[in-house]
């Protein structure tokens, strides 16, 4: 058999995946990566099989990955459920103490521990926190980008970093987007600035916003107009046109860059595998930040 018949036998085109995926396995050893896991990529059963796999597959490669998770939907799920009314300024959801109880049991009762469970399963053990656990976070009053009074918003002060190092190194960190203050008032933190928070606090090397579109998009009604790279003084002169959820995942990005991070990254979580495409491949799927091009 000639060298090209082999070629053919095995598969090229799979030796070719494995061999472009090296040199960043190599390059993201010891990283450590936090990846916002929201949207549509946590609606979808089998979505969310593939993102435990993927993320279970990080840690055998040697990164460090660090889950920060949403779950917005469900908790407006759930507030309907109970006739609340569900209200949102600036991307943020206007939160009474009523509504952060109910962010509570969702977030860190329900949410929390599905993603743990399933990555359990896939051959990771996690640890499952909110940010009262080990004072993981100290969190203060935050108001809608407008000033509004948008109740026990919180935004993340302080992040124990200690505790996480200590979690991450035999069992990937989940984290749930609440915490308290000093007096003991708990918070609804919006869970794109508690992914920067924790990335900026552990110095990650990149954080990963999973969503339920391409990317950052030039016209959010157009899907074709996704902006692939950006840097951090284009997405600033961007901001103010800025409206939904978008807005406060394009300032965790921000955030983010400002303090340290390597490079903030927009994915789309209804596409399977979308993490590990991001990372290991030279094209990539979405929109990557940073702080030049
Ligand atoms: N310029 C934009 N590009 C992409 N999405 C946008 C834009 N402006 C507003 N959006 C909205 O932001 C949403 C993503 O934010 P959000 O619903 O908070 O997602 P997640 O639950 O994943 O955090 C998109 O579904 C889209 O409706
Ligand atoms: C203050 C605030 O807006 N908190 C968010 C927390 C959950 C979240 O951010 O979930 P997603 O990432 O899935 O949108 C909320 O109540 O929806």
């Amino acid at each position: 058999m000639s060298i090209d018949e082999r070629r053919v036998a095995i598969g090229e085109d799979r030796i070719g995946t494995l061999l472009e995926a090296l040199p960043y396995i190599r390059e993201f050893h010891g990283r450590t990566i936090v990846i916002k896991y929201g949207g549509a990529a946590m609606e979808d059963p089998q979505l969310r099989e593939d993102f435990a796999r993927d993320v279970v597959l990080l840690k055998y490669v040697g990164l460090n990955p660090v889950i920060v998770h949403g779950g917005g939907p469900e908790i407006t799920s759930y507030m309907e459920r109970l006739g609340m009314p569900v209200e949102f300024v600036g991307g943020l959801r206007v939160s009474n103490p009523a509504t952060v109880e109910i962010a509570k049991m969702v977030l860190v009762g329900k949410v929390n521990k599905d993603i743990v469970l399933r990555l359990n399963r896939h051959g990771q053990p996690a640890v499952g926190l909110s940010g009262d656990d080990g004072n993981l976070f100290r969190v203060g009053r935050q108001s809608a980008p407008g000033g509004e009074d948008i109740g026990f918003v919180g935004r993340i002060e302080r992040v124990e970093v200690d505790l996480l190092h200590h979690i991450a190194q035999d069992y990937i960190p989940v984290i749930a987007s609440v915490g308290a203050d000093r007096e003991g008032n708990s918070y609804n933190v919006n869970a794109d600035d508690a992914a920067s928070a924790v990335a900026r606090a552990l110095g990650a090397y990149k954080v990963l916003f999973l969503t339920d579109v391409r990317g950052w998009l030039r016209d959010p009604g157009d899907p074709e107009s996704l902006i692939s790279e950006a840097t951090a003084a284009e997405v600033q002169e961007a901001m103010a046109t800025i409206v939904g959820g978008m807005r406060p995942k394009l300032q965790a990005c921000l955030d983010a860059i400002h303090g340290g991070v390597g490079n903030a990254y927009i994915i789309d979580g209804r596409l399977p595998h979308s993490l590990l495409l991001e990372l290991f491949t030279d094209a990539g799927t979405g929109t990557k930040i940073g702080p030049s091009r």
